[in-house]
């Protein structure tokens, strides 16, 4: 699975709404944050999102702030953004 370039990830974002291109640490990965109502709402997102990551086979970061969501996906194995991520994003 070939990295991408800054270049490539940004244009296959623009049609995945809210997705960002994000470089913390030099580690480049794309990332969302999804609000919902409460902590259970959060947490039965979590569960779908487990579910299809299971069946993908491709797992992102799941960061849970009390209502707030944030996933974080790369590939491993790739150093950086495949489009393994960017099929993974928009179907979350
Ligand atoms: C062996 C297994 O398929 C790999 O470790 C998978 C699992 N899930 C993964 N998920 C993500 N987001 N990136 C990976 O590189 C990755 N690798």
């Amino acid at each position: 699975m070939n990295k991408m370039t800054i270049e490539e990830i940004e244009t296959a974002l623009k049609p995945i709404a809210d997705w960002q291109l994000s470089e913390a640490d030099g580690a480049t990965a794309i990332e969302r944050v999804f609000r919902f109502d409460d902590f259970v709402q959060a947490i039965a997102f979590v569960n779908k999102v487990a579910e299809r990551a299971e069946t993908a086979g491709h797992h992102p970061d799941i960061h849970i702030h009390y209502n707030r969501v944030r996933l974080v996906l790369s590939t491993h194995d790739a150093g950086g953004v495949t489009s393994k991520d960017l099929e993974m994003a928009a179907a979350l």
